[in-house]
């Protein structure tokens, strides 16, 4: 069981205008450990009645949140965030305990997603408005900026903490209430975040926290809702595409970060040491459950022998186990599906020709465990050269020239992270002009923080979360227009 300092943190209700309720009809759903498949809390299973009312508190909240000032809502978010930071050992043992990433990869996404509501409540002071030179004297043109309204938003598993803290943070900045329903795998982390603020002084309303694992009856209600304004999406983006298809029955504002096919190109002129260590962290951060994962090494080759070599024996070192276990580095998969999902790419590719570097594969260590797997002689007729593995597999292409790297980097619908390393100053604004993409990391294999743009092009997704842009995704632009003067 879960030893916290602070117990109060581990709720099993959804959180509904300021109150915690259980599902009206009674139903639960049992959220459990993937390192050993232990129940770790049953919680209410709520639905679309529960989301409507979720709903409708928030659009009762919206006026006065609206109306406070920036400064009001500003020290609120701080307030929030240093409430964060203080349980966030707390906060850690719930995320690892419900995902199973590593504690200290925990402990990272925690402050990860506290620096988003740190960032915002400084961004809401600069919502700035424009005066705009008049046609004819007799005109004055104003534009200002208001909060769209009503924000709901659906999150993955994967990041149960910061992809909440992403969105909540510049839309309750920007004036804005929201309805969160995070991923039924995950959802602990989330009615924690709840607990904290309603300590933090987030009205009752402003915040609310709807748990189901009928994630279409909510997603439904949250997209088809009239008084929902805006919708969010973390997540894939088969799904991603069907809930933005739900939103326009009632033209909705959204924002969609789904999936990637990160490339991580290593030239001839990059520094393998430094490219290699970048590689290890790019790919199996969170057991390589992440949207900006490396998941295509393209290696150049004549570096492809050393690379291989020295990204093969560290990738064997990696401490596979339980993520409360001291030194582990690679935790377990979120669940068995996931476990057979990678499995069944990996056999994809040995089948046409794949030789394993490092064979991985299913773990006794338990049924979601994956050990990490370096293949190499792979191509692009295989699965994981088109599709997201999200999963601990590291398939490593060689290439020749540059332009063969950019061409069969973007040779995907994704979209959204990409690397490569290199020295030479012209190949590095030749190669990161040329990566059809919304994020570059050059010589980087970790580039995600509050203050950078994150988010992708084509089908990876549209909008930007955290940075200066961040807070436009909540914001309407209104044009005023004074005659007569
Ligand atoms: N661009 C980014 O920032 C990120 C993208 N992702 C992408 O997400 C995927 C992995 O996460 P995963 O959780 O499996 O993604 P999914 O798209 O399966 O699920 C994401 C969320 O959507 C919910 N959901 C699933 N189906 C529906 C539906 N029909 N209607 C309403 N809600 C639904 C899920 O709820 P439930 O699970 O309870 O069914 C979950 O909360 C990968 O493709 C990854 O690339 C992940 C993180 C970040
Ligand atoms: O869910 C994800 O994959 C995150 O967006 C990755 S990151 O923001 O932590 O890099």
């Amino acid at each position: 069981m879960l030893n916290l300092n602070s117990p109060d943190l581990l709720r099993k209700q959804s959180y509904i205008d300021g109150e915690w309720v259980d599902a009206d009809n009674g139903n639960t759903l049992d959220v459990t450990n993937p390192a050993t498949g232990e129940v770790i809390a049953t919680i209410a299973s709520c639905g679309a009645t529960e989301t409507r009312r979720a709903i409708e508190s928030a659009d009762k909240a919206w006026p006065a949140w609206r109306d406070r000032t920036v400064k009001e809502r500003a020290k609120i978010l701080r307030d929030w965030y240093n409430l964060i930071i203080d349980n966030v050992d707390d906060l850690a043992a719930i995320l690892t305990a419900e995902q199973g990433k590593p504690l200290s990869e925990a402990k990272t996404e925690i402050v990860y997603g506290a620096n988003y509501l740190e960032w915002f409540a400084e961004e809401a002071k600069r919502a700035y408005g424009d005066v705009i030179a008049p046609p004819s004297k007799d005109k004055r043109l104003v534009v200002i900026k208001q909060p769209v309204g009503v924000t709901a938003s659906i999150t993955p598993w994967n990041f149960p903490s910061a992809m909440i803290a992403r969105k909540v943070a510049p839309a309750l900045a920007a004036g804005c209430t929201f309805i969160s329903k995070p991923a039924s795998e995950t959802p602990l982390s989330a009615l924690a975040m709840a607990v904290l603020a309603e300590k933090a002084g987030v009205p009752k309303g402003v915040f609310n926290v709807v748990v189901g694992k009928s994630s279409r009856e909510i997603g439904t209600e949250m997209t088809t809702n009239p008084l929902v304004r805006k919708f969010t999406f973390t997540g894939s983006t088969a799904v991603g595409k069907q809930l933005q298809a739900q939103c326009a029955g009632t033209v909705k504002k959204t924002s969609m970060e789904l999936g990637g096919n990160a490339p991580f190109i290593v030239f001839d002129d990059a520094d393998i040491d430094a490219a290699v260590k970048g590689a290890i962290i790019c790919k199996y951060r969170n057991a390589g459950q992440t949207c900006v994962c490396a998941n295509r090494i393209l290696v150049q080759a004549g570096v492809f022998e050393e690379f291989s070599q020295k990204f093969t024996a560290a990738v064997k070192a990696l401490k596979v186990g339980n993520g409360f276990d001291a030194g582990t580095e690679v935790g377990p998969m979120i669940n068995t599906g996931a476990v057979a999902d990678v499995k069944a790419l990996v056999e994809d590719a040995m089948g046409k020709g794949a030789k394993a570097l490092s064979e991985g594969g299913p773990s006794d260590l338990g049924e979601c465990f994956f050990t990490p797997t370096v293949l190499a002689d792979v191509n692009d007729t295989m699965r994981l050269f088109k599709e997201e593995i999200f999963g601990p597999v590291a398939p490593l292409f060689k290439f020749d020239t540059e332009e063969e790297a950019i061409r069969m980097a973007n040779d995907t619908e994704f979209g959204l992270a990409s690397y490569f390393y290199a020295r030479d100053i012209g190949r590095i604004w030749r190669v990161a002009e040329g990566l059809e993409y919304g994020m570059v990391g050059i010589n980087e294999g970790i580039i995600s923080n509050e203050m950078a743009p994150f988010g992708g092009i084509k089908e990876s997704g549209s909008g930007r979360e955290g940075s200066k842009y961040g807070i436009d995704d909540y914001l309407e632009i209104k044009y005023l227009c004074m005659g007569g003067i």
